[in-house]
């Protein structure tokens, strides 16, 4: 495909933000496009609401991965761009729009000039929760075509574009969503001796929270504790008989992520005693750390220094998380960022990745894959 035709593909890409698991229209749009490639050496199969395509190699010695992720955010888009999403309240805010155009960029390539190894490019769903890559993991076509090794990239705005920047071993943090209901006994506002608030005891517990990084966490193993949303309540003048925080734990290592879950049950008890309440705690979904293979991350990071255009910055770890942490605990691969420059980050409803990258990743990756 032309460069052209990507930048059309990303903007309506970017048009069609859906739910993970709901990606219809985006699964559409991704299989009209690979159908209009060359399909000799193709076998493309629809898993749930992502894609499988298996490119055959001339003579393969090994299967390589390339994953895109696919879902949007619940975000109302703020951006300045010509092609905002239609889809109310939905947005590409964490570049999936970017990483499907160039995975498509890249399988379109290979389409065109048959690859010597086999190549499996997976369009995956959910991403951003409740989590596709381990069902994907799990499903038949990708145990059939399971890969030696695999690949995936995010956009990362705080580098500019042509930028690749990777670490191997440690990338991305293990990661916890974290979803607490509070229920307590409601009443007129005017009688709180009759009723027991929960807007006052889910304050408490928000606060309690931020404690736990600053005073339980190893200072020298990251974590973060993140409330994202509250809510509780049905008008100003009743007193709110239940409340619900919504938030995402974050921890470089497995053994502080254990102790922060432990620490926000303990104190989770302490509002129950304190306010006498009741208290659920769901952990919502978890992904494990993103550890690149150093083997494979150093023989990347040398093409990428040695050749390729791009520039190569090896980063530090990020307390982000990505479930294509699952593919790396049972397979050997690299995942990288990719340099967007746009001074709004990634979960932010103004960010405009510099759509410079796409040609640029895609002539990056499509060299590096086909290395003899
Ligand atoms: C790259 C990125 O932003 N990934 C997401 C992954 C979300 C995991 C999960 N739904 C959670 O919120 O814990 C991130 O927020 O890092």
């Amino acid at each position: 495909m032309t460069e052209e035709e990507l930048l059309t593909l990303r903007r309506q890409l970017h048009q069609i933000p859906e739910p993970g698991f709901e990606e219809w229209k985006t699964q559409e749009l991704l299989l009209e496009t690979i159908s209009g490639m060359p399909q000799d050496h193709l076998t493309v199969r629809t898993w749930r609401s992502g894609i499988f395509v298996y490119v055959e190699g001339t003579a393969p010695e090994k299967t390589i991965g390339y994953r895109t992720d696919m879902d949007g955010l619940p975000m109302q888009e703020q951006t300045t761009l010509s092609f905002p999403s239609s889809h109310e309240g939905y947005m590409h805010a964490c570049g999936h729009d970017m990483h499907m155009t160039i995975a498509v960029g890249i399988l379109s390539h290979f389409a065109a000039r048959q690859p010597k190894d086999n190549l499996l490019f997976l369009f995956q769903p959910a991403e951003e929760g409740p989590g596709g890559a381990l069902p994907m993991l799990r499903s038949q076509p990708f145990q059939e075509w399971k890969p030696d090794e695999m690949y995936a990239l995010h956009v990362a705005p705080e580098y500019k574009a042509g930028t690749v920047a990777v670490k191997p071993g440690l990338l991305f943090a293990n990661t916890s969503e974290l979803f607490i209901d509070l229920k307590g006994q409601g009443g007129h506002g005017a009688r709180p001796h009759t009723a027991n608030d929960m807007v006052v005891a889910a304050s408490h517990l928000v606060t309690q929270l931020q404690t736990i990084v600053s005073r339980n966490v190893n200072p020298m193993d990251a974590a973060v504790v993140t409330v994202g949303t509250i809510s509780g309540g049905a008008k100003q003048n009743i007193i709110a008989e239940t409340a619900r925080l919504e938030g995402t734990i974050r921890a470089l290592s497995a053994g502080s992520m254990k102790e922060v879950k432990k620490r926000i049950q303990s104190l989770t008890a302490g509002i129950e005693t304190g306010f006498d309440c009741e208290i659920s705690i769901d952990w919502g979904s978890a992904y494990c750390q993103v550890h690149n293979d150093k083997a494979l991350t150093d023989a990347f990071m040398q093409f990428t220094s040695e050749e390729s255009a791009m520039e190569l910055v090896e980063c530090g770890e990020a307390m982000t998380g990505e479930d294509f942490g699952y593919f790396l605990e049972e397979l050997p691969g690299v995942m990288f960022w990719l340099g967007v420059d746009t001074p709004h980050g990634l979960h932010d409803a103004r960010i405009e990745p510099k759509e410079e990258a796409i040609a640029r990743a895609v002539s990056h990756m499509t060299s590096f894959l086909s290395r003899k």
